[in-house]
Parts: structure tokens; C-alpha cells; sequence
């Protein structure tokens, strides 16, 4: 490279780095962070526009003086002419004659985040002495005056240099030919050094211990003594020694190394590095990062991952190595290796498959939930006999509480695998389960790959909770990305963005767990197989309470059963005065409560009776003086007093009778994710011109069932003596009726309230009170039919825990009562009707229509 015909501007810019020595000949990549250089950046290289603004003058090894208050470097103590410079700018006084060299910035690259930063590659011209320093701020500019003659890197010139200066030229021969030796040990087929061989031939030889030096290995004190070098001769000399120490090292380490074919290449691909970091041919001890990527390559190769991955492993270790650390994406590179060996590429773990054992242990684990243990121990036995089973994807679909979550952590424990949750709740980015591009900023994998790497193994149970609560957003569908997790035909090939190769899934036992599977998107439900767990009974919640709830709370409240003591029926107190819940969580809650309460006195009475080590005896009672509080009796037994003092008022103490007190009440039941729920529904009318008005946010479908049932009642109304205010023979005459879903602020959908509409409107036309003790469901038709509905062991178990003694329902959900616990069924009086007239006939003391006459059994059909 010659600067033949570049003078170079007599006032330079000063870069001040103590990233590694420019050289003439060479390319260095600077980075930017100082003040000073900084500013240099923005208002010469950024604004300037003309070649001569792109020429500055880098000093090499000096540190910006605001920032520097370290000692001096070892080179300063050395006692090299660069430390003038830090001399001169703190001291405003120039005395010292400083070297460096003037360099072109060919290339700025510039980034705002995490904080303003450039990057100069710069190509060194020259060397330039400082003879005067002009400015200090806001960037030193110097006089400078050119060392490097242009006259003397003439090929002519230097020619006849060498043949009139006999030492001079025995020296550049010895160097050249040093140097073409040097190019022998190497690879040819590496670019770089081909590159370095054509420089070799066609330099001017002048210019070659600038070029050598920058491209071998040496420490910038040797780098700084050839750049100080000012002299032709006394350059060769000072980087021949360097030259043959390269030879040397590189003979050595062939020598030691068992051939391998790959070893120059290797080893020369560092030489390619152009950059500040100044990698070296040897690549033996000393490199500051050097131990980093001997570790990271030393676990690339340990780690036994499939081929595919292993070639991008190492390609992105190539990549590293010739990377300057000062890129950003230097430790994304790091960080992307790292996780690429963490990852449990052959790690699993052996299952335990034992269907005796597993049966105990959900048992221990769980009460009731027969029928999902069943399909649990099912899907066990396959996997014992086949291990290879392929799929099917279990989903628990049930209110919230009542033990999905739970249970699946029992099926990992009960395989002996570890379990990993996954919360889809409000995930509405496709790249959370698939990860983000590399290419973005703050990009990482997605939960899936964080959650192998969390566990360690390759055949974790994950449980994907809440699927039905997934969004959707603009940033994709995150349930299609599921879709090729779930899939087990596809899921041996899961590429996650981030990672950018397949990792294998078909190990991992997927368990979901949704609380409704009307907002599962349908793709996702196809591959899925529904186990509906509902709520609990009464009865059954006690005996969940008993086994586990309160065994689990003294635990976790540091007390036993000689602190407190929780009688059944106060359990039973608080799962019917203080919870209405299908599932138990907020009973755990209320226990909860009740051992926080307890432990308060039992921690109050321990400290009182410590100095005594006596516990409840009298004498210790005295000693206590006046103002402390009395222990105790242990242990604490919790009875209905004690659980009005610490729960408060019971909040559901109000009976469903209470509010059936009126003609135009009706008691109905709803199914929401929560499990089922009672629903009242009231009616009143009014003078007015037969308008229909409906409140509590309800649902088109919802509307229409109010419009058919209104429309079936009119259409009966001779038969069921149904009149209007006046007496008249339409209800609906000089009338305006106004019907109320209670609970208004609650959006309510569906077609199940059809029965309890027209009971509710019946009741109002007739001025008669609905049975107060009767819960229905059921949709209705036109013509008077009840069809049936879903949800109605949610909605009967709902009705039980109400109170109410009769509940109706469709006729055709017969063969849904067999789900019905038999407790509940054997306290539930359960009519199944087929048509409109069944139901009133239920829902009415002494039945409705014609039989207000002449009373029949309510339950007797109609012949309708
Ligand atoms: N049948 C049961 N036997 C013992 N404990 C139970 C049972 N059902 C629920 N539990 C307990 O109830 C608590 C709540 O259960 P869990 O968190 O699994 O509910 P969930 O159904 O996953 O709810 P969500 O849908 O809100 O996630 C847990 O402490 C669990 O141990």
C-alpha cells in the first residue's frame, strides 16, 4: 500500500486510544466512547466532507485525561514519547515531541444503544511527529509534521536506497525473506493469507515491517517501539526479531501438536482480524480471552449435540474469534454459545414407571378426581409398555382451584421427571414460545427452550397453563407457534428463532391445563385431549381440607395439631358461609387465615411463658404481671364463635329464599370458567305500551331467549290464565316489561336462561311465587321444547351449594347425572323436563297451567 501522493494536512485531529497501535500499512477498528473522541467524530469525520477531513492523527496507548486516573500505563513508565501527550493535555504546556500515525477513517459505524458508541475503521498513512498542540477541547488538534517521506516508500527510491545502503538492504532481505517464510507455514487457501503473500510481492519493501507487525502476534510495546522507530533501518531491525519469534513459536506448535488439517487454518484465521483486539498466529497461552473460547470450545465439542447444530456451534466460534469485542455482537455471540451448550441435548432423565406406585401417589396427592386419575394411570401404562408413545396431549379443563395445576406436578413426580410450568395467561406474541431473530435487539428464546435449559433435561413434564387464556396481537398468533410444539409429528423438529436449529421436543410430556375450552382456539383443541375436571361437593371439599388443606397450612404456619385444631363441620361452616367456589383455593385461603390467627397467640403465649419454660400452668399465669396476655389452651380448637371472630361476618349467608319473595323471581344456573353459578332473574311491569327492556349486559343470544320466551308465554297465555295488568287477556296490552339479570356488571351469554325466563315471566303474569327452594336450566324453542344445555354437573353442584332442593333440567341431560356425585344426587330432588309445561308445573307449588285447578303431581308430564 503506498500513500504516493498524499501529503498529509500540517494540523491533525488527535484520536487518543489505548485500543492497540496503528501502524502504517495496517487496518485498525477503533472504538469510540470518550468525550474527546467523541466529539472528534461528530465534528470532523460526521460533518466533514473533503478527503483531508477524513485524515487524523491516532496516538496510540494514551487514556482521555477526564477519564484517567489510574496510573500511567506500563508503556508511559517506559518512557514512551506518547505519555508527552497525556503530559501536555493536563498540564496545558507542550514540550514533548509525540508519534503517531495519521490515519484514514474509511468507515464510521455508529449506535445509540445502551449508549452513544462508534466504531472507526481507520487505515494508518503515516507516521507524523506533534510539534505543536493548538487546542485541548473539544477534541485535541495538533501541528504535526510527516516522518514517513512519500519520496521514500517510491519503489525506485527505495530500490536504489537499498543498493546504496548495504546494511539496510541485507536487512530488508533478511526480513523478506523471513517473511515469505512465514507465508510457507501458513494456508494458502486462507484468503488472508494469499492477501498477505501478493502484499509481499508487490510492496515496496520499506513498508513491510509496518504491515508484518500489525498482522503477527505482538504486544503493543513491541507494536509502540516499531512505530517509534523513525529510521528505515532501526524499523527492520525492531521487527525482524518479531518475525522470527512468529516462525519459531509456529514451528513449535506444529511440532507439539499432533497434525490435524484444520490447525493453520485455525490457527491463521486469527491473523485475519484487522481490529484493535490484534489477534494473533499464536494461539497458545497469554491472549487475555483466549481461556473464554478455549472453555466455550472445549464445551462446544464436549456437548453431544446433533450435527447440524454443532456446525452452526462452530461457525459461530469462527466468527468469534475474528470479532472484536467491542461489537455488540460479540456477547450476543457469547451468549448465544452459552445457551447452545447449556441446552440438554442428550441430558433426560430415566422414568420411573411404575403404575402401583404411581396410583398411591396420586392418591396421597389428590382426593376425588377419580375419573382424571384414571386417565392419568391410563395414559401411564401406555408409556410403560410402549415407551415410544406418541402423544396424545392431555389438557385439564375445569374451574379455577381445583387441583389441574397440581396434579400435573404430581404426574412428573410420579415419573420421576423434573416439571416445568409455563404461564400462557395474556401471552399474546408469537415469539414467547418461538423466540426472537438474533438479529433483534434484547432478542432471546422463547419459554419453551428457556424452560429445557431451566430443567436441564430433554424429557421434562411441562405443563402449559391457562392455554385459553392465549391472545392474539400484532406481533402474531402465539397459538399457531404452539400448534408445532403440541404436534407430535412435528415437535422432533422445533426451531426456535433465537436458536435457529432444531431441538428435539418429542421427549418433553406436554400437560395443559384451561379453564374453559370455548376460547382454546380450535387448531390447538384438535390436538388435545379434554379432561374436564369439575368442582368439588361439600362433602368432598372437607375431606380435601382434611387430607391436605390444613395439614399443608399448619405446615406452612409452623404449626401442629397440638396449636390448633379445625373441626369438621367448622371446615364445613367456612366452605358454605365463606366460599362459594367450585374449586378450593379460597378455602385454602380462609384456613389459611385461621392459622395466622393462631399463630399469633401461639407465638404471643411462647414469649410470655420463655423466661419461665413453663407453659400453661397457673404459676406462670401470675408471673406474667397484668398487661400480657393470657396463653392459650392448646390446643386452639377453631368452633363457630372463634370463626365469626377471625373470618368476620360470613359474607354468603343471604338464602336463596329470601330473595323469592315476590311474584317475577326465578332461581337459574349459569355455567361460567369458574364452575357453575346461580343467577337470579327478576321481572316487574309497568303501564306502557308492551315494550320489552332487558339489563345485566347480556349477550344477543341471551336477548332472544327473553323475546322467545315472552313470545311463547303470549302465545299460551289463554291456556295458563296469564293476564295483563288490567286483567286483559294479552300480558303484554298497556304494558311495559322490564326484566333484570342481577349481577349487572357481569357480561352474561347463553342460551340456558330460556326456562328460568319464562318461570320468571310465568310468575309475574299469574302474580304466583316461584317454589323458593328450585334452581332450572334449559333452553327453550318457540313451540314450548327444552333442549339441553352443558355444564350441568357445574351448575347441579352449584344449586347444592346454594341450597336449593329441586333443581330442573333438560330431560335430554339425563345421561349427564351420572357424573353427579351420589351424595349430592341423593339430597337434590333433580326433575328432568322435555317441555315448557314441565317446568312450570316443577317450579310451582302445586304445579302451574291448568292444574291450578285441579293440583296434580308436579312432576307428572304433560301430554302436550
Ligand atoms: N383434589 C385435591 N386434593 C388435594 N388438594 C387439592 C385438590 N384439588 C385442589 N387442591 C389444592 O388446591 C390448590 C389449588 O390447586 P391448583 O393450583 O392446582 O388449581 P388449578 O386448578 O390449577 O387452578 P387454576 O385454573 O387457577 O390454575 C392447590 O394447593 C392444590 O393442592
Amino acid at each position: 500500500m503506498s500513500n504516493n501522493g498524499i501529503q498529509i494536512p500540517r494540523r491533525l485531529p488527535l484520536l487518543l486510544t489505548h485500543e492497540g497501535v496503528l501502524l502504517p500499512g495496517s487496518t485498525v477498528r477503533i472504538s469510540v466512547n470518550t468525550p474527546r473522541n467523541m466529539q472528534l467524530v461528530k465534528s470532523r469525520l460526521l460533518k466533514g466532507t473533503s478527503l483531508k477531513s477524513t485524515i487524523i492523527g491516532v496516538i496510540p496507548n494514551t487514556r482521555d485525561p477526564d477519564h484517567d486516573t489510574d496510573d500511567l500505563s506500563p508503556l508511559h513508565r517506559y518512557g514512551h514519547p506518547a505519555s508527552g501527550v497525556l503530559l501536555v493535555l493536563s498540564t496545558c504546556l507542550f514540550t514533548v515531541l509525540s508519534i503517531g500515525t495519521a490515519g484514514l477513517a474509511v468507515q464510521v459505524v455508529g449506535s445509540n444503544w445502551p449508549k452513544p458508541h462508534y466504531t472507526l475503521l481507520i487505515t494508518g498513512l503515516c507516521r507524523f511527529r506533534v510539534t505543536a498542540l493548538l487546542n485541548e477541547r473539544p477534541f485535541p488538534l495538533a501541528e504535526v509534521e510527516q516522518l514517513d517521506k512519500l519520496e521514500q516508500f517510491s519503489p525506485s527510491i527505495s530500490l536504489e536506497e537499498t543498493e546504496r545502503d548495504g546494511e539496510l538492504g541485507a536487512l530488508s532481505q533478511a526480513f523478506y525473506t523471513a517473511a515469505l517464510q512465514l507465508v510457507d507455514m501458513l494456508d494458502m487457501s486462507v484468503p488472508v493469507v494469499a492477501k498477505l503473500k501478493r502484499l509481499l510481492d508487490s510492496l515496496p519493501r520499506e513498508t513491510l515491517p509496518d504491515v508484518v507487525a500489525s498482522m503477527i502476534r505482538s504486544s503493543n510495546k513491541e507494536k509502540l517501539q516499531v512505530l517509534d522507530a523513525v529510521g528505515l533501518e532501526e524499523r527492520f531491525r525492531r521487527a525482524l526479531p518479531l518475525l522470527t519469534r512468529q516462525i519459531e513459536g509456529l514451528k513449535l506448535l506444529q511440532k507439539s501438536r499432533k497434525p490435524r488439517p484444520d490447525d493453520e487454518r485455525r490457527v491463521t484465521e486469527r491473523t485475519r482480524a484487522p481490529s484493535g483486539r490484534q489477534f494473533s498466529l499464536d494461539d497458545e497461552a497469554g491472549e487475555e480471552d483466549g481461556n473464554d473460547f478455549q472453555v466455550l470450545e472445549r464445551k462446544v465439542h464436549g456437548v453431544n449435540m446433533p450435527e447440524a447444530s454443532l456446525k452452526v456451534c462452530l461457525k459461530e466460534l469462527k466468527r468469534l474469534k475474528k470479532m472484536p469485542q467491542s461489537m455488540p455482537d460479540y456477547s450476543l455471540t457469547i451468549n448465544y454459545l452459552d445457551l447452545m451448550v447449556e441446552l440438554p441435548w442428550d441430558r433426560n432423565t430415566k422414568d420411573r414407571l411404575d403404575i402401583g406406585a404411581a396410583r398411591v401417589l396420586l392418591d396421597n396427592d389428590h382426593y376425588a378426581m377419580d375419573k382424571l386419575k384414571r386417565r392419568v394411570l391410563e395414559y401411564l401404562a401406555v408409556r410403560q409398555l410402549k415407551n415410544t408413545l406418541k402423544g396424545p396431549i392431555l389438557c385439564f379443563v375445569g374451574p379455577p382451584g381445583v387441583g389441574k395445576t397440581s396434579v400435573g406436578r404430581s404426574i412428573a413426580r410420579t415419573l420421576g421427571r423434573e416439571f416445568h410450568r409455563i404461564s400462557l395467561g395474556g401471552v399474546c406474541d408469537q415469539s414467547d414460545i418461538r423466540g426472537h431473530r438474533r438479529t433483534y435487539v434484547g432478542s432471546m428464546p422463547g419459554r419453551i427452550i428457556n424452560g429445557l435449559k431451566t430443567v436441564g433435561v430433554n424429557n421434562p413434564v411441562f405443563l402449559l397453563d391457562e392455554v385459553d387464556k392465549l391472545g392474539k396481537s400484532l406481533q402474531g398468533d402465539p397459538a399457531a407457534a404452539l400448534l408445532e410444539v403440541l404436534d407430535p409429528e412435528q415437535n422432533h423438529s422445533f426451531t426456535d428463532h433465537y436458536l435457529n436449529v432444531a431441538f428435539d421436543l418429542s421427549q418433553v410430556l406436554f400437560i395443559a391445563t384451561a379453564n374453559s375450552m370455548a376460547t382454546i382456539p380450535p387448531a390447538l383443541l384438535d390436538r388435545m385431549e379434554l379432561l374436564h375436571v369439575s368442582g368439588y361437593t361439600q362433602e368432598e371439599k372437607v375431606e380435601i381440607a382434611k387430607r391436605h388443606l390444613i395439614p399443608n397450612q399448619l405446615e406452612q404456619h409452623g404449626l401442629t395439631s397440638e396449636h390448633i385444631q379445625i373441626p369438621e363441620d367448622t371446615t364445613l361452616d367456612v366452605i358454605r358461609s365463606y366460599t362459594r367456589e367450585a374449586g378450593v383455593r379460597s378455602l385454602e385461603r380462609k384456613i389459611g387465615a385461621l392459622c395466622r390467627a393462631v399463630a399469633v397467640k401461639v407465638a404471643e403465649g411462647q414469649k410470655v411463658t420463655e423466661p419461665k419454660h413453663e407453659s400453661l400452668d397457673g404459676s406462670a399465669q401470675e408471673a406474667r404481671g397484668q398487661n400480657t396476655a393470657a396463653p392459650p389452651e392448646r390446643p386452639i380448637v377453631i368452633d363457630h364463635v372463634a370463626l365469626k371472630d377471625i373470618l368476620g361476618a360470613p359474607p354468603f349467608e343471604m338464602e336463596v329464599s329470601e330473595r323469592l319473595t315476590l311474584p317475577g323471581v326465578a332461581l337459574g344456573l349459569a355455567w361460567t370458567p369458574m364452575g357453575g353459578e346461580i343467577m337470579y332473574v327478576e321481572a316487574s311491569r309497568m303501564e306502557g305500551e308492551g315494550q320489552l327492556t332487558l339489563t345485566g349486559q347480556l349477550g344477543d343470544v341471551m336477548k332472544e331467549s327473553a323475546h322467545l320466551a315472552i313470545s311463547w308465554l303470549r302465545a299460551n297465555a289463554k291456556n295458563y290464565q296469564l293476564t295483563n295488568m288490567v286483567g286483559g287477556p294479552d300480558p303484554l296490552d298497556g304494558t311495559d316489561i322490564h326484566l333484570h339479570f342481577p349481577a349487572g356488571a357481569v357480561t352474561k351469554d347463553g342460551p340456558s336462561a330460556g326456562v328460568t325466563i319464562v318461570t320468571c315471566l310465568a310468575s309475574l303474569f299469574s302474580g304466583r311465587l316461584v317454589r323458593s327452594d328450585v334452581a332450572m336450566t334449559g333452553e327453550i324453542t318457540l313451540r314450548g321444547l327444552v333442549l339441553p344445555v352443558g355444564g350441568i354437573k357445574d351448575k347441579v353442584l352449584a344449586a347444592h351449594r346454594a341450597g336449593v332442593k329441586r333443581v330442573i333440567l333438560p330431560r335430554r341431560n339425563e345421561k349427564d347425572l351420572e357424573d353427579i356425585p351420589a351424595n349430592v344426587r341423593s339430597q337434590l330432588d333433580l326433575v328432568t323436563a322435555g317441555n315448557l309445561e314441565e317446568v312450570l308445573n316443577a317450579a310451582f307449588d302445586g304445579g302451574f297451567a291448568r292444574a291450578a285447578k285441579a293440583p296434580e303431581n308436579p312432576r307428572v308430564t304433560s301430554k302436550l
